[in-house]
Order: structure tokens, then sequence, then C-alpha cells
């Protein structure tokens, strides 16, 4: 056994902020299971061989929330270990087309605006995302354009 073998396993995970005509932001809590269980994300999930990352945002999304998106803007990307798996968290701005959004993979959904994420807990990797969109909208000053 090498000491290589006691590192988490590597995934790559597409990542969706995707707002609605309001300014608002869609997350979702993961189900109470497992590790992260009952803490809120951006919807998203694991890149499947041969896919790009876009590829991978709108086919998470469907699958998770039952919706059409157009994946806009690559917002950030985060490194970010945790004790039972490391992730690379590609993010993108996206835009709701269709559809109105079904906790299909989650406990619960909600549209919330940049000033209302503070009440609401995500795992550590996600304070970097929330603080990328925060200084973007200050650095913009204006409403988000992500397209
Ligand atoms: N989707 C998402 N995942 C996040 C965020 N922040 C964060 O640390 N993660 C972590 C949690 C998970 O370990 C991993 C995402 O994996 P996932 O469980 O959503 O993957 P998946 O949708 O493909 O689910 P599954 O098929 O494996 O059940 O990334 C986030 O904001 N959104
Ligand atoms: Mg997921």
């Amino acid at each position: 056994m090498t000491a290589n073998t006691s590192l988490p396993p590597h995934k790559i995970i597409g990542v969706a902020v995707i707002w609605n005509d309001h300014q608002q932001i869609l997350i979702d809590r993961r189900l109470p299971e497992g590790v992260m269980g009952g803490l809120w994300e951006f919807p998203g999930g694991k890149l499947e061989p041969g896919e790009t990352i876009p590829e991978c945002i709108k086919r998470e999304i469907k699958e998770e929330l039952a919706i059409e998106i157009e994946v806009g803007k690559h917002l950030i990307t985060i490194d970010h270990t945790y004790s039972h798996l490391s992730v690379t968290l590609t993010v993108h701005h996206c835009r709701l087309l269709t559809g109105i959004p079904q906790p299909i993979q989650c406990d619960q959904i909600c549209w919330v605006k940049l000033d209302d994420l503070d009440n609401f807990t995500f795992p550590p990797a996600n304070h970097q995302i929330i603080a990328a969109l925060r200084q973007q909208v200050i650095t913009n000053k204006q409403e988000p354009n992500h397209f």
C-alpha cells in the first residue's frame, strides 16, 4: 500500500447559479442523509465522461429540477478538499428558460436574493462562490447581465 491510497477521490462538479427574471438565484437543500446532508447548495453534479461542463450543468439541472436553462458565463472555479472527497467546483451563471423547478433529488428549493444567502448554511467551499458573486455585482454596479 502506498501513501497515495489515503487521498480522497477527486470529482469535477458542474455548478449552476441560475437567475430568474427577478434577480433571484435558485438554491437547493441536500437530502438529510450523507456527509453534507441538509446543507444548501447551488444545483449541479458530477461531470460524466465525454461531457463538457456546460453539457454537464444542463443535464444535471434537468435531472435534478426538471427545468431548461441557458448556461452563460463562467463565474469561478474552486478546488476544495473535504475529508471524504476532493472537488473542483466549476461554476457558471445560468438563466431559467422554461419550467418550474421541482425538488426531484433534493429536499427543498428556494429562489433567493443575493443579500439573503447569509440566511442559509452552505458547504465550506461555497463561501468563495458567494463572495465572487457579490464582488461581481459590486464591480458591475448594475443588475446582473451575465449572458
Ligand atoms: N452541486 C453542488 N455540489 C457542491 C456544492 N458545494 C459543494 O461543496 N459541493 C460538493 C458536494 C458533493 O460532494 C459534490 C457534488 O456532488 P453531487 O452529490 O451533487 O453529485 P451528483 O449530483 O452527480 O449526485 P450523485 O449522482 O452522485 O448522487 O460537490 C454546490 O454548491 N453545489
Ligand atoms: Mg447534485
